[in-house]
């Protein structure tokens, strides 16, 4: 089965659906390549207005990184080439010239936020659950998150997600200025998030593609590329530490 799903609407909305619930949506290198090479066609295609990225099914949006692949990288060489490869990623849909939006129908854990954080707008059902808990694997955030968050958040709020390091709920989560916009449980989540992004799917591309570039400008810097890819080199440095390697091996071999 295929780890990601894409589907483009003739409106003008791109889905990008990871596809890996029994994971709970965690990203292994196959979900990276797909978003990468989703993102360049998004980037490159006229006729997309903005890209959704969401999870399949109930439970979870994204496990964050895939554990059981990368419990294999000890050094912080290794991790910094899986960690820099996504934060790459992610630093190109931050600054992507289109909307984005991340949909979550269920858990965002780790770095599943980081990736939620790096679009533009959080939709998220009611009764679910997202958190910043790098800090329980004794890491930090791996992949460009908590430069994002620091941009996106008032500070308090950002560093408050980051040090509790625990999940809280998305009602929670939404008065933080974390999620946008909260969907009913009981609603048909894809058509509550096209219901949210009508009013935008109304401009034309060339518009949407204005604003966005003068949004994320002052992303496109030498400064903060050095700050965002300086985190994950931090990260990289946990990494190999014990406390790492001991609260993942608990994690894979709780029963
Ligand atoms: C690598 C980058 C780094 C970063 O920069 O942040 C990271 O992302 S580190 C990874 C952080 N993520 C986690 O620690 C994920 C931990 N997962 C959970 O807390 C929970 O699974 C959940 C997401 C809250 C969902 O809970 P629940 O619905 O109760 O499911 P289970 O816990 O029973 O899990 C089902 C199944 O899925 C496997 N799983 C879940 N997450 C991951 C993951 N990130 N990587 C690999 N596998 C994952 C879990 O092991 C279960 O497998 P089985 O036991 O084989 O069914």
């Amino acid at each position: 089965m295929s780890a990601v799903l894409l589907e483009r609407d003739d409106d003008g909305i791109v889905w990008f659906t990871i596809n890996r619930q029994e994971k709970r949506n965690a990203i292994n290198y196959e979900v990276m390549d797909a978003l990468q090479e989703t993102i360049r066609l998004v980037e490159e295609n006229d006729k997309v207005k903005v890209l959704v990225l969401t999870g399949a099914g109930q439970q979870a949006f994204c496990s964050g990184g895939d554990l059981s692949e990368f419990h294999r990288l000890h050094t912080k060489e290794e991790a910094y080439q899986m960690l820099s490869k996504m934060g790459a990623i992610l630093y190109s849909l931050l600054t992507i010239s289109k909307p984005t939006v991340a949909l979550l129908n269920g858990s965002a854990v780790g770095g599943g936020c980081e990736l939620a954080t790096a679009c533009d707008f959080r939709y998220a059902k009611t009764g679910i659950k997202a958190g910043f808990i790098q800090g329980t694997l004794g890491i930090t955030t791996g992949w460009g998150g908590a430069t994002m968050l620091f941009e996106k958040l008032p500070y308090t709020h950002a560093l408050d997600l980051l040090l509790k390091a625990r999940r809280m709920p998305s009602e929670q989560l939404h008065e933080y200025g974390w999620i946008h916009s909260l969907i009913s449980e009981n609603k048909e989540i894809k058509e509550e998030c096209r219901k949210l992004l009508e009013p935008y799917l109304a401009q034309s591309a060339p518009v949407l593609r204005a604003y966005k570039q003068a949004a994320v400008q002052k992303w496109k810097t030498e400064e903060f590329r050095g700050r965002f890819f300086a985190e994950i080199e931090q990260c990289a440095v946990l990494w190999e530490s014990d406390e790492h390697e001991e609260a993942v091996r608990t994690f894979l071999n709780r029963s």
